[in-house]
């Protein structure tokens, strides 16, 4: 499968061009702590990463992926905020970036491709975790999962990329490591690339309906054919 004259890409963050989960856990963990609560293994909470930072925090404190139904928001609210703070600290700690990303995405933009973020992660830790990791000034745009009312697997964040690019979902391609990023695309119309090295919830990611599965993200390069190259 070629992706063909496609203008803009589309990349999720954790779990496609990060692996946060470390300081994810980190933060999970202390959080879990302040208020007395079990902790998890570093491989039980990767499972639960990929709905956002409300999701894991509701997700850790039921110690499961299944959040449960006798939370009380008002303490949900306190320990979302007690994660936040300590993610706040520990952004970018042991955070780092998987192998190819960094060349991949600098011969992509080289190319003449556009490239946007699109992730569930907190805006506010976006900007600061590129900068650290040497990965800033190589996108045009950066959404976060509470930029908008709703996030992946919702289409909304993708669609408000086409409108503000002023580009169509059939110019974009999704590339991301979730089954909320391929079901995002597949409701936005648009391509998608599943990679086989990230989260998931520890589910196979070629099962879900993206277009192509890659195990390396350096494969993209190949998977995308310019205008010039087509004629
Ligand atoms: O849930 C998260 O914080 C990570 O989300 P992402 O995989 O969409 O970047
Ligand atoms: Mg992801």
């Amino acid at each position: 499968m070629k992706f063909t004259n496609k203008e803009v890409l589309i990349f999720d963050l954790d779990g496609t061009l990060i692996d946060s989960v470390p300081d994810l856990a980190l933060s999970t963990n202390l959080m879990l702590e302040a208020l007395d609560k079990p902790t998890y293994p570093v491989d039980t909470i990767r499972s639960w990463v990929g709905n956002g930072a409300s999701v894991l925090t509701q997700r850790a404190l039921s110690g499961s992926i299944d959040i449960s139904p006798d939370l009380d928001p008002l303490f949900v609210e306190k320990a979302l905020s007690i994660f936040l703070d300590f993610y706040k600290q520990n952004v970018c700690v042991n955070t780092c970036v998987y192998p190819n990303v960094k060349t991949t995405l600098q011969d992509l933009k080289e190319l003449g491709y556009r490239l946007v973020i699109v992730t569930n992660k907190p805006e506010q830790f976006i900007a600061p975790i590129l900068q650290k990791l040497g990965l800033a000034n190589l996108f045009e745009m950066l959404v976060g999962g509470d930029t908008l009312p709703k996030r992946k697997p919702d289409p909304m964040q993708l669609e408000y990329v086409c409108n503000k690019l002023g580009v169509s979902a059939t110019d974009c391609v999704m590339i991301g490591d979730s089954k909320n990023d391929i079901y995002a695309a597949t409701a936005a119309n648009m391509q998608s690339i599943g990679l086989t090295y990230g989260y998931n919830h520890g589910e196979d990611i070629s099962t879900q309906g993206a277009n192509l599965v890659l195990d390396d993200f350096a494969d993209i390069l190949s998977a995308m054919i310019s205008t010039a190259d087509a004629c």
